[in-house]
C-alpha cells in the first residue's frame, strides 16, 4: 500500500473530522453510512475508485468512481490517493481532492473504507480520524446477508467469507465498535458517536480565543 497523506487539516475556526467505517465485506457500513448521510446531509460521503467492476444498480461517480487497472495505477504515481490499498483482488483508493476540499471547507467526511485505508488514515492524521468497526450478529448472518444482497456470485460470496475472520481480528484497532444486528439500533449508535465527536474540544480551536476573552485576556468579544 501507499499513500500521500497530508498532516492535520484545519479549516478556520472549526476542525472536520474523518469518520471511518469497516466491517466485514456484509456486515451493513454501505448501508448505515448512506442513511447516516441522509439523517445529516451536512456530511459528505468519500467515494472510492475501484477496479472491481460495478455491481447491478451501482452508478459511476455516486457508488464509485470505476477504473481500469491502468487508469488507478496511473492516479497513484500521480499521489492522487489519501490511502489506496488492494482488497479482494481488485484496487479501491480515497481521491485525495474531494476529500481535501470538504475538510478544508469545514465538513465531517464520512470514509467506508477496510482496516488498511483506516489505519493510514489515522496515522496521518490522528487528530482528526474516528474509526468505528462494525460488527455481525453471527457469521451464519453474514453469509445470509450477502447472498439476499443478490449482487454478487456464489464464488464472490464464499471468497468474502473467506476473507471475514481476518477483516474482524482487526477490531480493536477501532475508537468505537458497533455490533450490528438491530438495523435501527445501531443507526442510533452510529448518529450517537457522530454528535459526541463533533463536540470535542479539539474540534472547535476558536475556543481559545473565545476563553481567552472570557477571562480578561484577550479582545472583549470574540464571535464563533
Ligand atoms: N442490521 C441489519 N439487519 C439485516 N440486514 C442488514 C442489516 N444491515 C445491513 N443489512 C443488509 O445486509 C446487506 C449488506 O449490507 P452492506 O452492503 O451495507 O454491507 P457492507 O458492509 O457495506 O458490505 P461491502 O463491504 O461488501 O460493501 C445489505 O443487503 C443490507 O441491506
Ligand atoms: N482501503 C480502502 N478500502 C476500500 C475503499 N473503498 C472501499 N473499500 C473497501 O473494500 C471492500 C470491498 O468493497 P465492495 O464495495 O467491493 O464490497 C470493503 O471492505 C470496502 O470498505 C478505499 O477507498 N480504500
Amino acid at each position: 500500500m501507499s499513500e500521500a497523506l497530508t498532516g492535520p487539516v484545519f479549516r478556520g475556526r472549526r476542525r472536520g473530522l474523518m469518520l471511518v467505517l469497516s466491517s466485514p465485506s456484509g456486515a451493513g457500513k454501505t448501508t448505515l453510512s448512506k442513511r447516516l448521510i441522509a439523517l445529516n446531509p451536512d456530511l459528505v460521503l468519500s467515494v472510492s475508485a475501484t477496479t472491481r467492476p460495478p455491481r447491478p444498480g451501482e452508478v459511476d461517480g455516486e457508488d464509485y468512481y470505476f477504473m481500469s487497472e491502468d487508469a488507478f495505477l496511473a492516479k497513484v504515481d500521480e499521489g492522487g490517493f489519501y490511502e489506496w490499498a488492494k482488497v479482494f483482488d481488485h484496487y479501491y483508493g480515497t481521491p485525495k481532492t474531494p476529500v481535501e476540499e470538504a475538510l478544508e471547507d469545514g465538513r465531517d467526511v464520512v470514509f467506508d473504507i477496510d482496516w488498511q485505508g483506516a489505519r493510514a488514515l489515522a496515522e496521518h492524521s490522528p487528530d482528526d480520524v474516528v474509526r468505528i468497526f462494525i460488527l455481525p450478529p453471527s457469521l451464519t448472518l453474514l453469509r445470509e446477508r450477502l447472498t439476499k444482497r443478490g449482487q454478487d456470485t456464489d464464488e464472490i460470496v464464499e471468497g468474502r467469507m473467506a476473507r471475514a475472520r481476518s477483516e474482524i481480528a482487526h477490531w480493536d484497532e477501532y475508537d468505537y465498535v458497533i455490533l450490528n444486528d438491530d438495523f435501527s439500533r445501531a443507526l442510533e449508535k452510529l448518529s450517537e458517536i457522530l454528535h459526541a465527536e463533533r463536540l470535542r474540544r479539539v474540534r472547535h480551536p476558536w475556543l481559545e480565543g473565545f476563553v481567552e476573552a472570557l477571562t480578561g485576556e484577550g479582545p472583549d468579544r470574540y464571535d464563533n
